[in-house]
């Protein structure tokens, strides 16, 4: 089918033109685009004071604060358009009351209290340590983008109660924490130790590994294994190691059921960690490769995870493309319309082996560095992070760089400088996320970690912007079709006139959030603030580079929402008088477009 596209510019000082190919353009006479063309002084407003450059304080945000009155100052702005697949407008799903599209509620300004134009988001694995209500919010108030829940680790009504908190601490205070849930996957691992928190294993000391479950009759450092066939598998001499090396034994004799193991390397034995066995320098891996992707008690957990409507599905140790195919058609017949994201853990030989399709299958991708430095040379992982950093974005989908960035802060205040370097380097390589895992599950300063990534987050990008460091890489296309190669252009363009021109803003108004995602992709210097209808599409946007996402009803009057959405920024201090910026839209109807006869 024929597409057409058209483009606005607003008739000021300024006005950015774009280049596009010529049979996909046709520039609108002003009169046609009245709806839409901004006003000459839409970036004329007074506004109060802004605060810290990635957090401001949550107003009090009454109307008064809220409103604002033009200075009439001369320069001016652009707004690109295209219509993407609907016409029809999609309405507000989050109150049910009646829409107010001229102004911005109190209501809206409520649920958008969002506001930070870090670019590098964050997650927190939610531990004991912080599933506590105030502990969530001190959390969210420290820059938590999306709250991982691992279930490996507690009881699906522990689960609930956290997504529960998280859920309220959105609705009352306005963030957009979104939830990941993380299966536990079907690799070898430890039992639980008996209700212990952690165990410390000494250097020479025999522990015996057993697939027996645990009771009270079994020998002083007994720990449980979840494989039936693990005392048939190993043999005397192998290497085996407890949370991707953290804890190193060596298996000294079979006796039935139980495998005795001399302590090489002493260390810390969590609950459920993760078991590899090493022989002659190589990982044992057939019978891994053996297991399903997703275990019996997986599935269950997917189950919950779709009925309590969480964001995300991480999925452990994937293989192939197939599973995530699979799973994905599951979700769509069991979650009647309700859209999940499913991102791919890389984590194991096998996924790296089929990297790129099981990336193009997903939803996004979280480079799990613990699992994977147990099972490729640890002097690997570096490369395979940035190989899979580059080809997420590359082919748009969201990565998260996880595991161990600020390990010594589970018991220490204050990171290394090597973890400070660590992280900067995630932030370099500008992956969209950076994870905590065991720093915000069960670690002594969780608050102190989060502020860490945060500070590194910013600084870098700071430096990186101030450096004038625009990406250099070519991105290839990724749709599949015209529609989707139009979209592609106006987004690598409007990223590309916004750095030329440093315009202070993009603003995308975005339907299904895949235009967001484009601009995201590109990593342009300003902040993307993407407007959505829709409360989990602006949910699942806060995962990604750069994207500062709200919801908001809105008009089929581009005018209003433009006003509207000027407005909710400057209450929030996130835009101010004299501010160029750029707008692109996927979801308003009127901005259509004809094809041409
Ligand atoms: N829900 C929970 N309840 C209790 N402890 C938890 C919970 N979630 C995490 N933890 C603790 O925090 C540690 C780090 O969390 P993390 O989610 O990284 O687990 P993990 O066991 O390393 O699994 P994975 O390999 O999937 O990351 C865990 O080993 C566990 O001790
Ligand atoms: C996060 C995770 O699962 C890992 O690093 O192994």
């Amino acid at each position: 089918m024929a597409q057409s596209l058209q483009l606005f510019t607003s008739s000021t000082t300024r006005s950015p033109s774009i280049s596009l190919p010529k049979h996909s353009l046709s520039k609108t006479p002003s009169s046609s685009t009245a709806a839409f063309r901004l006003p000459v002084s839409f970036n004329k407003f007074s506004i109060r004071a802004s605060s810290s450059p990635d957090l401001n304080p949550l107003s009090s945000a009454s109307t008064s604060q809220v409103l604002v009155s033009e200075n009439g100052s001369s320069s001016g702005g652009g707004f690109v358009s295209t219509s993407a697949t609907t016409r029809e407008f999609v309405p507000a799903v989050s109150d049910g009351s009646s829409i107010d599209v001229d102004t911005v509620t109190e209501a809206e300004l409520k649920e958008n209290g969002f506001r930070s134009t870090r670019r590098t988001k964050l997650v927190c694995t939610i531990g004991p340590v912080t599933c506590g209500f105030e502990q969530l919010e001190a959390l969210a108030v420290g820059g938590m983008n999306v709250a991982r829940i691992n279930m490996c680790h507690g009881t699906r009504e522990w689960h609930r109660m956290v997504i529960e908190r998280v859920r309220r601490l959105n609705e009352e205070k306005g963030y957009a924490v979104a939830i990941m849930m993380d299966t536990e996957g079907s690799e070898i691992h430890m039992g639980d130790l008996g209700g212990a928190s952690s165990a410390k294993a000494e250097d020479g000391e025999i522990w015996t590994f057993s697939v027996r479950a645990f009771d009270s009759t079994l020998p002083e450092r007994t720990i449980n294994v979840n494989y039936e066939g693990f005392a048939e598998d190993v043999r005397v001499g192998d290497d085996l190691l407890v949370d991707g090396g953290m804890v190193r034994f060596e298996v000294i004799e079979k006796i039935g059921p139980d495998v005795k193991c001399l302590c090489t390397d002493p260390g810390l034995l969590l609950p459920r960690a993760n078991l590899t066995f090493w022989r002659d320098g190589h990982l044992v891996r057939e019978r891994n490769a053996m297991l399903p992707t997703i275990s019996s008690k997986d599935w269950l957990d997917i189950d919950f995870g779709i009925a309590e409507g969480v964001d995300f599905l991480a999925i452990s140790f994937v293989k192939s493309a197939e599973v995530i195919k699979h799973l994905k058609s599951y979700i769509a017949a069991r979650s009647r319309g309700s859209d999940i994201s499913i991102i791919a853990k890389i984590e194991s030989l096998d996924s790296l082996k089929n990297l790129e399709e099981i990336i193009v299958a997903s939803d996004g991708a979280m480079v799990a560095r613990g699992d994977l430095g147990a099972q490729i040379p640890l002097e690997q992982v570096p490369s395979v992070q940035q190989k899979v950093v580059q080809l997420c974005r590359r082919l748009n989908k969201p990565v998260i760089v996880a595991s161990q960035l600020l390990e010594s802060m589970i018991e220490y205040p204050t990171p290394t400088r090597a973890e400070v370097a660590d992280v900067s380097e995630a932030v370099r390589q500008r992956a969209d996320a950076l994870m905590l895992s065991g720093e915000s599950a069960m670690g002594q300063f969780p608050e102190k970690a989060l502020t860490v990534l945060r500070s590194v987050s910013l600084r870098i990008e700071k430096w990186w912007r101030d450096e004038k460091r625009h990406e250099a890489m070519e991105l290839p296309e990724v749709g599949s079709s015209y529609s989707d190669s139009i979209l592609e252009e106006i987004c690598n363009s409007t990223a590309k006139m916004a750095n030329n021109l440093e315009v202070d803003a993009i603003f995308v108004y975005t339907k299904t959030g895949h235009m967001a995602s484009l601009l995201s992709r590109c990593r342009p210097d300003c902040p993307i603030f993407a407007f959505t209808s829709t409360t989990s599409v602006r949910r699942r946007l806060n995962l990604q580079w750069g994207l500062i996402p709200f919801r908001l009803s809105f008009s089929d009057d581009m005018e209003n929402n433009l006003n509207k959405t000027f407005m909710l920024l400057k209450a929030r201090n996130l835009i101010k008088s004299g501010d160029l910026v750029l707008a692109v839209s996927d979801m308003l109807q009127s901005i259509q477009v004809m094809n041409v006869p």
